[in-house]
């Protein structure tokens, strides 16, 4: 299995201390990668890192199955911090001026981007009316300009109605099954994120503490007469204030 990302002991230090420690990840090609993780965790220090808006303390990390990230991040798309959007130009306008931001002058899937966003029947309508999850969906859009293979977004569903979450859940699955686009996403919603993520890594005090499938949490929140006794959240919790690995009932 190809493996998208994988960050080998990164590390970043603020102030001396630590906020991401020593983290190793590993994202396959076609996984929905789910990141959780208590604030100040260092969800967005790690994701910021991989995007090239921080440099790292130590460690390194590999794109693609490469060192050379600058290349790498040529094929991937990102929705850290909400992007600079002109209230006054519709979704199309915006989006062409990303791509010109981006120095990409085939602008020929706009259309496309548009539609798959959901964007196609906002029509004239100005950003500066869009509602919050008309946003979001405009910066995945511009986040898709540059047809990456690989997405990552921190926290897109954070102040969405349950709406506006589903759309981007519906919109994120279509990318992952219909375009085999890998992504990675941190969220705190955990029983949305346990509908759709395929994999999961869990980060606390800055150290990746557990890494698992969705296979492995179906397993883990079975009880010994086969009935389920935890969900996702239930198994967060616990394993952030380290009672998980005593559970008898956990099956590895
Ligand atoms: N530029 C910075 N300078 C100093 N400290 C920082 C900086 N950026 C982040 N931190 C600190 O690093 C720690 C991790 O922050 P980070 O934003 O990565 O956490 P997070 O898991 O994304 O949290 P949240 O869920 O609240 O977004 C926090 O204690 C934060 O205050």
């Amino acid at each position: 299995m190809s493996v998208v990302l994988r960050t080998n002991q990164l590390t970043k230090c603020y102030n001396g201390r630590p906020v991401v420690d020593h983290l190793s990840m590993t994202i396959h090609k076609g996984d929905i990668y789910g990141f959780i993780g208590k604030n100040g965790a260092g969800k967005t220090t790690l994701i910021r890192m991989i995007a090239g808006l921080a440099a790292p303390t130590s460690g390194n990390a590999l794109l693609f199955g490469s060192a050379d990230l600058r290349k790498g991040r040529k094929r991937i798309g990102t929705v850290i911090e909400s992007p600079a959007l002109y209230p006054g130009m519709t979704a199309k306008e915006n989006l062409l001026v990303h791509y010109r931001l981006q120095g990409i002058r085939d602008t020929s899937r706009a259309d496309a981007i548009l539609t798959l966003t959901g964007l196609k029947d906002a029509g004239r309508k100005k950003a500066r009316d869009f509602s919050l999850g008309m946003r979001q969906r405009l910066a995945i859009a511009i986040a898709l300009i540059g047809n990456p293979r690989f997405l990552i977004l921190d926290e897109p569903t954070n102040g969405l109605d349950p709406e506006g979450i589903k759309e981007i859940r519906d919109l994120l699955l279509r990318l992952n099954h219909d375009r085999q686009i890998t992504v990675l996403i941190s969220s705190h919603i955990l029983s949305e994120l346990s509908k759709f993520a395929t994999r999961y890594g869990i980060i606390h005090q800055g150290r990746l503490i557990d890494e698992f499938t969705e296979e492995q949490l179906i397993r883990r929140c079975t009880g010994p007469d086969g009935t389920q006794v935890m969900d996702l959240e239930d198994y967060f919790l616990k394993k952030i204030q380290g009672g998980i690995s005593h559970d008898t009932f956990i099956k590895k």
